[in-house]
This record gives structure tokens, C-alpha cells and sequence, in this order.
């Protein structure tokens, strides 16, 4: 199945007939993407298939040539990233973006003031304050210990799982992880998978993950899309997915 109409009743967000072109390359040719609260969507496709530039565009970090963006119900297609932020909608980046020089707290307390409130949302309840706050995240992804330590020194698991937090800080509605699994030990991908779940059920928030690691997809995604050549190939159950022939035949028989 794939999505090409708007669908507003339940989804969180809602993107339909999305176009970006880099000069005479169509990246993405009129792509529909939605997410429902609370749910987690794995999007996958081979190099080159438009996952990234879909994610840029979905937080506006790019502005699409063409299409439509709705978050809860409000169109977000010319916003600013930092507005579509304190909308909800927060990102990580294929390498991770942490501020080395200052301490794990820090970054993740700054991370809360790039999208001020009052107007995004409130923390879990008026008892916990931020520094509550950032502290129980840290202690639920397992670095909180390492709140005094400089981010630069931290491997690139650890700041993985900082960055994260940071995306998470803020109370969004939507994160969307670009390459979590990248540049962290393989030993350790099980812990990152638990410790999303974990986030996931404890902070309510939706996920879009972008990945090649397929396997860590499958197992984490209610729902998962595929990309080929800028178009949605398939879009359905990790198991639909996994069963589709197009989609064997373009990725993952390869
Ligand atoms: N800034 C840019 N300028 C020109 N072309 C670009 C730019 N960014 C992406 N592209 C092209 O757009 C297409 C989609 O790229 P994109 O990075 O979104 O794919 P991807 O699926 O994320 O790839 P990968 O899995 O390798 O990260 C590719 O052909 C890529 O070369």
C-alpha cells in the first residue's frame, strides 16, 4: 500500500505530494508520509533513495518544492525548523550533533532552551523541574553518571544516546532519529534498541527511523516505509514488508 492521499482523522503528522529537486535531480517525486501518535515508523531504502532528504524536508530543514506538511492538524510547510520544533517535531543527525567542550548536562539543558516554552508543551507535571527532568532522561538511557563529562569525550554510542535525550528534552511530539545505530558499537545496538523503547513508552512520543540496519528496523517499527528512486515503494507491517517482492527485489535481496 501506498500513501497518496491526506488522511487527517487520528495522524500526528501528515506530508502528502512532497517533491524536492537538487537542480535537474528529483530526490523526491511526490512522496506521502504520515505517522499516528505514539507510533513508531522505520524508513529504509537503498543509498541515494531520498530517506534524509525526506527527513530535512518533514522538519523543514529543507523546504520541499512542492507538497503539504500538517502537524496535529496545522499546516507546517512554510514554518522554521525552530518553530516546527516548538511545534513537536524534533530530529538527531546522521552524525551526532553534541557541543564537545560542554558538559553532558549542559548540552542537555540547552537543548530545553532551544525550544523555549512556554509555548511547546509542558514538562511531565509541574513537580518536575528541568534539571529533574534532564536527569531522569540521562538515568533512563544509562549516562548519567557522565553528567559532569565533557560530550567530546564520550563514545560515539554515548553520544548518540546524549543527543537522544536532547531531542527528546524538550517534550516533543515526533522524533526522528537519521542513522541512530550509525557509529555505535554493534555490541551495543541492543542496548540503544531498549533504551528507545524505553523513552518510547515512558515519554509517549512518536519515531521516525531512518536506517540501513534493517534488522534494527524491523524489530523496532510498528509500521515501516521504502524509498526507491525518490518514490514510497511499499508502506506496511515489518512483516508486509519484509514479504513484498518489490521490495526484495530493489533492497533487501541485495
Ligand atoms: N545537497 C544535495 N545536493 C545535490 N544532491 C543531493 C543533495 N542531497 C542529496 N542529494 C541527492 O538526492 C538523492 C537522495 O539523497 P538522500 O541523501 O536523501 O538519500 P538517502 O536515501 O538518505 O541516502 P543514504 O542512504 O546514502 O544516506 C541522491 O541522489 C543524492 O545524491
Amino acid at each position: 500500500m501506498t500513501v497518496t492521499q491526506e488522511r487527517t482523522t487520528g495522524d500526528l503528522l501528515v506530508a502528502t505530494g512532497i517533491t524536492c529537486r537538487f537542480g535537474g535531480l528529483v530526490a523526491l517525486d511526490d512522496v506521502g508520509f504520515r505517522i499516528a501518535p505514539g507510533e513508531i515508523v522505520g524508513l529504509i531504502g537503498p543509498n541515494g533513495s531520498g530517506k534524509s532528504t525526506l527527513l530535512s524536508c518533514l522538519s523543514l530543514g529543507r523546504r520541499p518544492d512542492a507538497g503539504k506538511i500538517m502537524l496535529s492538524g496545522k499546516d507546517i510547510s512554510r514554518r522554521r525548523p525552530s518553530t516546527v520544533a516548538r511545534m513537536g517535531l524534533t530530529r538527531t543527525f546522521q552524525d551526532a550533533r553534541v557541543f564537545p567542550e560542554l558538559t553532558v548536562l549542559e548540552n542537555v539543558l540547552l537543548s530545553r532552551n532551544w525550544t523555549t516554552l512556554p509555548r511547546f508543551g509542558a514538562l511531565r507535571g509541574p513537580e518536575e523541574s528541568v534539571r529533574e527532568r534532564a536527569d531522569r532522561l540521562l538515568d533512563l538511557v544509562g549516562i548519567r553518571s557522565m553528567s559532569a563529562t565533557h560530550a567530546g569525550e564520550l563514545s560515539g554510542g554515548q553520544q548518540r544516546l546524549l543527543e537522544l535525550v536532547m531531542a527528546i528534552m524538550p517534550s516533543p511530539k515526533v522524533v526522528m532519529l537519521d542513522e541512530a545505530t550509525s557509529g555505535v558499537n554493534p555490541a551495543l545496538i541492543l542496548e540503544l534498541a531498549d533504551h528507545l523503547r524505553l523513552l518510547h513508552r515512558e515519554e509517549n512520543v512518536s519515531f521516525v527511523i531512518v536506517e540501513h540496519n534493517v534488522g534494527f528496523v524491523f524489530g523496532m517499527a510498528d509500521r515501516v516505509v521504502v524509498l526507491e528512486q525518490g518514490r514510497v515503494l511499499a508502506d506496511g507491517t515489518p512483516d508486509e514488508v519484509k514479504a513484498n517482492q518489490e521490495v526484495i527485489d530493489a533492497y533487501l535481496g541485495a
